[in-house]
């Protein structure tokens, strides 16, 4: 498709509509720091609303009542709105359309089929989240000026991978080139991260934070300009600053050191976003939503000097080890049979380590994937495991990063590569 010029994307969180003042404020970044030119905004689920969709899904999914959990949810959306626009002549529409998304939301969950797929349901379920705050958004920035809202489900087409559906390029940059274009000219489009749909009309999710993804996704098919994610940080900093107290702020830093940070959970950013975006050389600006004129990060393809070591944690871990029953060792034969167990029950290796006898990996912990494992692997395998760990991982590493982390920490596996310390601890 032919490029259209100035075209810049905006993605916005949780935490940028997290209430009533959030919201105002990202109307605010809009109005005043936006682009003269055209905009597309994608939009997360409001705070931590996909938790408590995850949780009423669950209930749900028990044969449980969730009333009291939907009830909480609709609440925090009314009062989110009237925090913004107190119910009046001219405004009933945005309670309306929110109304009828929760009446449809409830005749979902009414539907939820006990012995269904549990992810394919979660997806239908799970998704509100996104297709409120969107409609929600798109609603109260039209008092500023023309505004579409897109449901991008039709456009960003997907295969069935529930909960971590993959895109499928061609057909959803040929839906994008045909649908967004025609929009643009007429104002900013405003739509869902997170969602995807399936050639029959399913809904999808593209995993949990997967927002940032989407902004991509878009970016990529409309070749825009830029991808700005507000944030409610200063910029990509060598550490979450809720985890460690003196963090600094990379001003810039290419998309290879960016992914590998993301890869290793430095959760600012999901980790599928950077290479739609490095595909097609699109700069990827980080910035704070609570100081939209300050600098943020500028994520592209450069070189720098050696960057301030950066510290991820990934908490909820486990580690199994695998070994043979007979004594036999490892063989390729046996990882081979160890890693498609391993991808049948969706279980994504976060470090690995092999010894004679036995395999470990460590992997994000989920009770049922782990029971799903044991039982693929049970005949051939003793397994054990360990959960309740967390995964650290230092970049670009000094003798003095290593000695501050580790230090009191008990090392259950540790692994060094030329520019990364990765260890695996208790707590
Ligand atoms: N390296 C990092 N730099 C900046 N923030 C980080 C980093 N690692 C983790 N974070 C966390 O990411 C959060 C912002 O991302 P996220 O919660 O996904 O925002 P949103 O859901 O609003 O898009 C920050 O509040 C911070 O706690
Ligand atoms: N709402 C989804 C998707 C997302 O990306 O959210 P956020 O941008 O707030 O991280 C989630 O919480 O997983």
């Amino acid at each position: 498709m032919e490029k259209i010029q100035g075209l810049q994307v905006y993605k916005f969180g949780g935490a940028s509509v997290k209430d009533a003042a959030a919201i105002l404020n990202l109307c605010r970044i809009v109005r005043d720091f936006g682009p003269q030119g055209p905009l597309v905004i994608v939009v997360s689920a409001m705070g931590k609303t996909t938790n408590a969709l995850e949780e009423i899904f669950q209930l749900a999914y028990a044969g449980k009542s969730c009333q009291s959990q939907l009830a909480a949810l609709r609440k925090y959306h009314f009062d989110t709105i009237a925090g913004v626009i107190p119910i009046s002549f001219g405004s009933e529409h945005v309670y309306d359309e929110t109304e009828a998304l929760f009446k449809e939301l409830e005749s979902r969950l009414k539907q939820v089929d006990l012995n269904g797929n549990f992810d394919e349901q979660y997806d239908q379920v799970v998704s509100f989240g996104e297709l409120l705050a969107s409609r929600v958004l798109a609603l109260l920035l039209a008092w500023y000026g023309p505004v579409h809202y897109l449901d991008c489900r039709p456009l960003i087409r997907t295969d069935e991978n529930w909960r971590d559906a993959g895109v499928k390029w061609p057909e959803t940059e040929r839906n994008i080139a045909e649908t967004l274009p025609l929009l643009l000219a007429k104002g900013i489009v405003v739509t869902q991260g997170f969602l995807g749909g399936t050639a029959d009309g399913r809904t999808t999710t593209l995993g949990r934070e997967g927002s940032d993804y989407t902004a991509a996704i878009l970016a990529y098919c409309l070749r825009a300009e830029s991808v700005t994610i507000w944030k409610d940080v200063a910029g990509l900093l060598n550490a979450d600053p809720k985890i460690f107290p003196d963090t600094v702020r990379y001003p810039e830093i290419s998309y290879r050191e960016t992914i590998e940070m993301a890869y290793y959970g430095a959760s600012v950013i999901h980790p599928k976003t950077l290479k739609p975006l490095a595909d097609r050389n699109i700069p990827l600006r980080v910035k704070s939503f609570l100081d939209p004129a300050a600098e943020g990060t500028l994520i592209h393809d450069c070189q720098h000097p050696a960057l301030a070591p950066a510290f991820i944690r990934k908490t909820d871990q486990a580690l199994l080890s695998f070994a043979s029953k007979d004594f036999s060792f490892i063989s390729e034969e046996n990882m081979a049979v160890i890693f498609g167990a391993l991808a049948q029950a969706k279980l994504k290796i976060n470090v690995m380590q092999n010894s004679a006898i036995s395999f470990s990996v460590c992997v994000d912990y989920s009770e049922r994937r782990v029971h799903q494992l044991l039982d693929l692997l049970r005949e051939q395998f003793t397994l054990h495991y360990n959960t309740g760990l967390t995964l650290f991982t230092i970049k670009n590493y000094d003798a003095a990063s290593i000695a501050r982390l580790t230090a009191g920490k008990r090392l259950l596996l540790e692994q060094r590569t030329r520019h990364t310390f990765q260890f695996v601890c208790q707590g």
